[in-house]
């Protein structure tokens, strides 16, 4: 698959693609591993989550911010990205993240601190939501093993093992003499992210040097690989540098969720993918959630890429 920089490849699921005995299930996985090394994230088209879904979602996600301060606050969590952000340095962005948000338990937990006297709605959406975008990392986890012939009970090991965060995302336009951009460039700490939104915003740097700025769909979503994927792959998989800016002049707001995923077993690269030659073993075993305490680290804050100076294997791997 050539790179091309204004667009992204498209991969769909849908019954026949997911169907590990159709011959679909197997062209697909190849588009999609191609799709993460070549660009290291791709559109995906899917009629998976119904746009009724995502439209209540993404407007049910705006009661969040407009919940007080001393209330927003209540999400807390030592991990990084997790619990409520808000930050001087990016100050068009505001988030609320949900610790195991695929699960009704998390879910329960976020809708009770944040609406004490209750949010069915909100807590029921948010669980059938971020649920069917945890399936879809499943799948895009099975379908990157298969290709690389990797054992499926590996990939299971991690799937079991995953912690996923939920994330609703609010950018503001900026006022004036503020900067356009909501979200500093950055790649991210988590295995995979299954992205949506309403506003375009989100741009994606190629390997060559050009951004890429995708447009929202009712009936697509962004996969974006991070660093940790990167490294189980031993360096195939690429982990985009992405940005968010607010570029239009109009008053506008975007919303964006996201589900991101974290391994709480040992990540290691498997033995399939590593080499004599070309891919001799470029990073050590690692846990994603000490890798995360890592990042916020001066060291991994002065990184230019944390995972490789938190556990690359040799001076190819040095910033
Ligand atoms: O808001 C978005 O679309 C992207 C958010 C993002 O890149 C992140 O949370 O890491
Ligand atoms: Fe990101």
């Amino acid at each position: 698959m050539a790179p091309n920089p204004n667009q992204l490849p498209v991969i769909t699921f849908n019954t026949k693609t997911l169907n590990r005995s159709n011959g679909a299930w197997q062209s697909t996985s190849h588009a999609l591993r191609g799709a993460l090394e070549n660009y290291g994230c791709f559109i995906l088209a899917t009629d998976k989550v119904s746009s009724d879904l995502r439209d209540t979602m993404l407007e049910l996600a705006k009661d969040l911010f407009h919940l007080p301060m001393e209330t927003k606050v209540k999400n807390t969590s030592d991990l990084l990205g997790f619990g409520y952000g808000k930050y001087a340095s990016m100050p068009l962005w505001e988030y609320f993240g949900i610790e195991g948000g695929a699960t009704i338990e998390g879910t329960q937990s976020f809708t009770d601190l944040l609406f004490p006297s209750g949010h069915k709605v909100f807590c029921e959406t948010a669980f059938q939501y971020m649920k069917l975008l945890s399936e879809i990392d499943h799948c895009v986890m099975r379908m990157v093993f298969d290709s690389y012939g990797v054992d499926a009970k590996e990939c299971d090991r991690m799937i079991d093992s995953t912690l996923y965060l939920s994330r609703f995302m609010k950018y503001r336009s900026p006022r004036e003499g503020e900067g356009i951009m909501g979200l500093f460039p950055h790649s991210d700490k988590s295995f995979l992210a299954v992205l949506d939104d309403d506003v375009k915003g989100l741009e994606i740097k190629m390997k060559n040097g050009e951004w890429i700025y995708p447009e929202p769909s009712p009936s697509t979503f962004i996969v974006l690989a991070g660093e940790p994927f990167m490294a189980w792959s031993n360096g195939r998989i690429h982990a985009p540098v992405h940005q968010v800016a607010m570029r239009t002049s109009e008053k506008e707001v975007r919303n964006s969720l996201g589900l991101f995923s974290f391994m709480r077993a040992t990540v290691e690269v498997p033995e399939k993918l590593v080499d004599d030659e070309e891919h001799y073993l470029q990073f050590m075993p690692f846990n994603q959630i000490e890798f995360l305490k890592y990042v916020t680290t001066e060291e991994g804050k002065a990184s230019k890429c944390a995972i490789k100076s938190y556990c690359g294997v040799t001076s190819a791997g040095a910033d």
